[in-house]
């Protein structure tokens, strides 16, 4: 029996084959996002800071933080979200999680294909949970660069399943992103951070153009009272700090990242970031600091510790 063409169809979103993309960047894009994630907001001559915007004591190439890997994730989805069988009001789509898993240190400029696929479809009643895979290689040579695993919260998009039993399908074991808990002790460091009202307006010119985070009457309509800053920004902000902080300022010690975005932050606020030293593993939860609410938690696992940590 075929399906109504606008109805809510797990099976057909399932078995559907996403196109390879590409995604191009500059030194220019690298730069121009690390300004939207508030690298050298506070203090232009932050020596861990401007080597992300410009050639910083000579260097040849500028660094790349490790949370640009994810703009490869939006560039290579298709527009809206466009799949066959998701139906959902794209207005009320929130960003849940990100995952990435970064295997090369990032170039300053790349052309890069993209292999996109379904990572998971959950039924959570009340919303969709739609989890796409995207692999980014060089161009060039071949080389496997890294792996975002990206989470939209459809609210308003559940209760499709067709049987009792709530619909779930993932492309990965569970217990190989584990779930982070806050530990119970004081953190190993805390960074505040402010975002500029103007936040999302200068952070979507990286490449995701969602009127949420810019339109007044579009935010409002999707329930909030002004527009909303993107989460990419807020986990930008996070690893940012824990780059500076743990890392040194060393953005190549970043292995992998994980993030859950807890609770919307509004452009202005100000970010407190905890950090948890565990091992190899930053444990991290971000708050904002006039609310006292947490809005993002995660973890940063790192190839080793800074010799001066
Ligand atoms: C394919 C990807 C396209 C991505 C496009 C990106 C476009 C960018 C948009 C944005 O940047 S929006 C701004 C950033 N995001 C946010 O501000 C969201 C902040 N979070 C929230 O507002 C809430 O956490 C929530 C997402 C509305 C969920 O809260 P709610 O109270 O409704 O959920 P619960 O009742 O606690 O849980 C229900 C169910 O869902 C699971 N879950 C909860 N939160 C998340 C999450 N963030 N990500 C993934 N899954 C989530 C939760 O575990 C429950 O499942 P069960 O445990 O019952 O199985």
């Amino acid at each position: 029996m075929s399906s109504d063409a606008s109805e809510f169809d797990p099976d057909r979103i399932e078995s559907y084959k996403f196109p390879e993309t590409t995604y191009t960047y500059s030194e220019r894009d690298v730069a121009l996002y690390a300004l939207g994630i508030g690298a050298c907001a506070r203090d232009a001559v932050d020596v861990d800071q401007l080597k992300f915007v410009y050639h910083d004591k000579g260097q040849k190439f500028i660094q790349v933080l490790p949370t640009f890997a994810a703009l490869f994730s939006l560039g290579s989805l298709p527009g809206g979200l466009g799949l066959p069988g998701l139906k959902y009001d794209p207005r009320l789509l929130l960003h849940g999680q990100q995952y990435i898993e970064l295997y090369k240190p990032l170039p300053s400029n790349a052309c890069l294909k993209n292999t996109v696929s379904l990572a998971g479809l959950h039924d959570k009643g009340k919303a969709a949970i739609l989890e796409i895979e995207t692999k980014s290689y060089d161009k060039d040579s071949g080389a496997l660069l890294c792996m975002n695993r990206t989470t939209a919260f459809l609210r308003g998009a559940g209760g499709f399943s067709k049987s009792s039993h709530p619909y779930s399908y993932s492309n990965y074991p569970k217990d190989k992103v584990p779930s982070v808990k806050i530990p119970k002790g004081q953190p190993f460091v805390v960074f505040e951070d402010c975002t500029q009202p103007s936040q999302a307006l200068l952070y979507r010119l990286s490449g995701d153009y969602n009127p949420l985070h810019s339109d007044p009457t579009f935010a409002k309509v999707a329930g909030f009272t002004r527009p909303i800053l993107h989460g990419l920004c807020t986990l930008g902000f996070s690893v940012r700090a824990i780059v500076k902080c743990i890392c040194r300022g060393d953005p190549n010690l970043v292995k992998c990242i994980s993030g859950r975005f807890l609770l919307h932050v509004y452009p202005g606020e100000t970010l407190l970031t905890e950090m948890w030293l565990e091992g190899l593993r930053v444990i991290y939860q971000t708050k904002v600091k006039e609310r006292s609410r947490t809005v993002l938690s995660g973890y940063v696992d790192l190839h080793g510790l800074s010799s001066s940590l």
